[in-house]
C-alpha cells in the first residue's frame, strides 16, 4: 500500500479517512485491552519484561520515564521494579495545562494522585525533567506499526513534548520505547504530520526495532 492512500489497515478492517481510521482504530484497541483477563495481563507483564531485559538501550539508561497503566494498558510495574533495582533512576508523566507534559522523579511507593483524566501522577514536583533530559521513555499506545508510527489517546502530550526529535537522526537520546500488547500491532499506519516516530516497539512477545528499514530517519 502507498503511504499516499491516506489509509489505515488492520486485518479485516479499512477505512480511508484519517480521522476516522484513528477513531475507530482507538475504539476497537481500547475494547481489546480492556477485554483481557487479569491472567492474561499479568502474563503479558512478564512477557514483557523478558522482551526489555533483551533491549541493552534500554538497561544501560540512566534515566527512564515509564506511566503508570491506566484503562487496560501493559503494565510496567515488573519492568519498573526490575530497573529500579538495576539503579536505574525513574520518572513518571505530569501533565500540566494544555498540552503541556513533564517528567517527575518517581520512585517506588512513592505518592501519587489523580490527574484531569484520572491517571496516577507523581506529587512530587521538585526536580522535573523535560524530555529531552531522559534516557529512555516508555511511551503508552493504542496502536503502533513496524515503522513506529503511533496512534495514543489523542491528547497530543508525547507528539508534543517530542517534536524536537523529528529533525534528529534517530537513534538518539532519548529512545523512545512504544509499549503494548502484540495485537496492537497494525499492518501500516499513516502518520500525521506531526507524529514523532518510535525507536523501537515492546510488546510482551516481541521487540521491533523501527528504525531498521529502508529510508527510516
Ligand atoms: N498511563 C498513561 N499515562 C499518560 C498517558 C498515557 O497515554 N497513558 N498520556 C499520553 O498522552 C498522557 C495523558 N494523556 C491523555 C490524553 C487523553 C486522555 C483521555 O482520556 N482523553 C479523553 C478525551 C479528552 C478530552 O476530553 O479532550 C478520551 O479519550 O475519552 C487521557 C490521557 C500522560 N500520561
Ligand atoms: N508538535 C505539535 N504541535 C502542536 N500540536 C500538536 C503537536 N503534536 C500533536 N499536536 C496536536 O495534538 C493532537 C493530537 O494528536 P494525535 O491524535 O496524534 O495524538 P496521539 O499521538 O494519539 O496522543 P499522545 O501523543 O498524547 O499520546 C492533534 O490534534 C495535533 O493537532
Amino acid at each position: 500500500m502507498r503511504p499516499s492512500d491516506r489509509t489505515t489497515r488492520l486485518a479485516g478492517f479499512s477505512v480511508t479517512d484519517l480521522d476516522d481510521t484513528r477513531t475507530s482504530l482507538r475504539r476497537k484497541m481500547t475494547e481489546q485491552r480492556r477485554a483481557l483477563g487479569p491472567q492474561a495481563r499479568m502474563s503479558a507483564a512478564q512477557g514483557l519484561r523478558r522482551q526489555l531485559d533483551a533491549l541493552p538501550m534500554f538497561l544501560n539508561a540512566q534515566r527512564v520515564a515509564g506511566y503508570w497503566a491506566s484503562d487496560g494498558e501493559l503494565p510496567l510495574n515488573l519492568v519498573l521494579a526490575a530497573a529500579a533495582l538495576r539503579g536505574q533512576q525513574l520518572y513518571l508523566p505530569r501533565i500540566e495545562a494544555g498540552r503541556h507534559m513533564d517528567f517527575a522523579p518517581w520512585k517506588l511507593g512513592d505518592d501519587v494522585e489523580p490527574n484531569r483524566f484520572g491517571i496516577p501522577e507523581p506529587t512530587n514536583r521538585d526536580g522535573l525533567l523535560e524530555g529531552r533530559e531522559l534516557d529512555a521513555v516508555l511511551v503508552p499506545l493504542l496502536a503502533f506499526d513496524g515503522h513506529g508510527h503511533r496512534i495514543g489517546y489523542g491528547g497530543g502530550f508525547y507528539d508534543t513534548h517530542f517534536a524536537f526529535l523529528r529533525n534528529q537522526k534517530r537513534p538518539t537520546r532519548p529512545l523512545l520505547i512504544g509499549i503494548g500488547y502484540a495485537f496492537q500491532q497494525c499492518e501500516a499506519i499513516e502518520p500525521a504530520e506531526w507524529d514523532v516516530r518510535l525507536d523501537v516497539v515492546a510488546t510482551d512477545q516481541a521487540l521491533i526495532d523501527c528504525n531498521d528499514h529502508d529510508g527510516a530517519s
